[in-house]
């Protein structure tokens, strides 16, 4: 059994507050990257309180009211399906402060927790403000929307981007890492993985190995799985026929994403 890859597993937590996902450093491999999926029915609240971590609210899809008790962010997201490929709504909200989610519509939600021990400003991160890249050529192009890029001071050390892949296309490749603390050529940084699928039926394949493949694991990822990230080459290839979204967030000692490509494939890169 894949010691990576994490199946939906939803629990009701309080009424309408399905938690679905929920990777801590207590049940992962994982020490910075913390992640919750929650699903929320119409008018039903999910809330916390936060310790010495930093949360990042993203409105995946459905409407929610965000409260962190001293601003209230109304009616935000922006999307009934991942699928239309807009950018979405997002909330900032430091350590040490409570927050609220209250569903509008039927929402999921997910929830992006990094240790913080230094408090900022709660930030309301709109649609707009999204940054949006398109990566790659021939076989390797991806839709990027960066939601809490490293160019973005406004949290201590989330990051936090959302992926489509096209049918029959490559992401996260060619193989790059970002596991050893080694500025201004690498950062350490774990990451997560929340994929789904178009239509849902689909599949796609994620690998990820070590240059030692001390760890070494492929996986088949179905709709709604995690895959973590501790260490290592993390490449994702999409079936055709289908199409692919992630979210991913990463967090480490440093709040710098500079990764490292597998050399024996960076010649992908430089193709004509
Ligand atoms: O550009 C991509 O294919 C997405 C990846 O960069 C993904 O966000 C990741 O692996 C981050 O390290």
């Amino acid at each position: 059994m894949s010691k990576l890859l994490r199946k939906p597993n939803p629990k009701e937590t309080s009424p309408g507050v399905i938690n679905v996902h929920e990777v801590t450093s207590e049940n992962s491999p994982l020490e910075y990257v913390g992640f919750k999926v929650v699903d929320l029915a119409p008018g039903s609240t999910y809330k916390e309180e936060l310790g010495k971590v930093e949360c990042c609210i993203v409105a995946l899809t459905g409407k929610i009211t965000v409260s962190d008790h001293d601003q209230v962010f109304e009616n935000i997201g922006t999307r009934e399906s991942v699928f239309e490929k807009k950018p979405t709504d997002s909330v900032y909200v430091s350590n040490d402060r409570t927050f609220e989610v209250k569903a509008v519509s039927q929402a999921r939600v997910v929830l992006c927790y990094s240790p913080s021990y230094k408090q900022l400003p709660t930030k309301l991160i709109k649609a707009e403000d999204n940054g949006i890249e398109h990566r790659g050529k021939y076989s390797n192009q991806r839709l990027v929307h960066n939601i809490l890029p490293d160019s973005d001071p406004s949290a201590n050390s989330l990051l936090v981007v959302e992926v489509f892949t096209e049918s029959g296309n490559w992401s996260s490749y060619p193989p790059h890492k970002h596991d050893q603390d080694n500025l201004p050529d690498e950062s350490f940084l774990e990451e997560s993985y929340y994929h789904e699928m178009n239509p849902r039926q689909g599949f796609v394949f994620q690998r990820v190995y070590t240059d030692d493949r001390s760890l070494d694991e492929t996986m088949a990822v179905e709709n709604g799985d995690v895959v973590l990230v501790p260490a290592g080459y993390h490449p994702v290839g999409v079936p055709d026929g289908y199409e692919s979204y992630y979210l991913n967030v990463m967090a480490g000692p440093k709040r710098i994403w500079k990764f490292h490509n597998e050399p024996t494939h960076e010649w992908i890169l430089n193709r004509k």
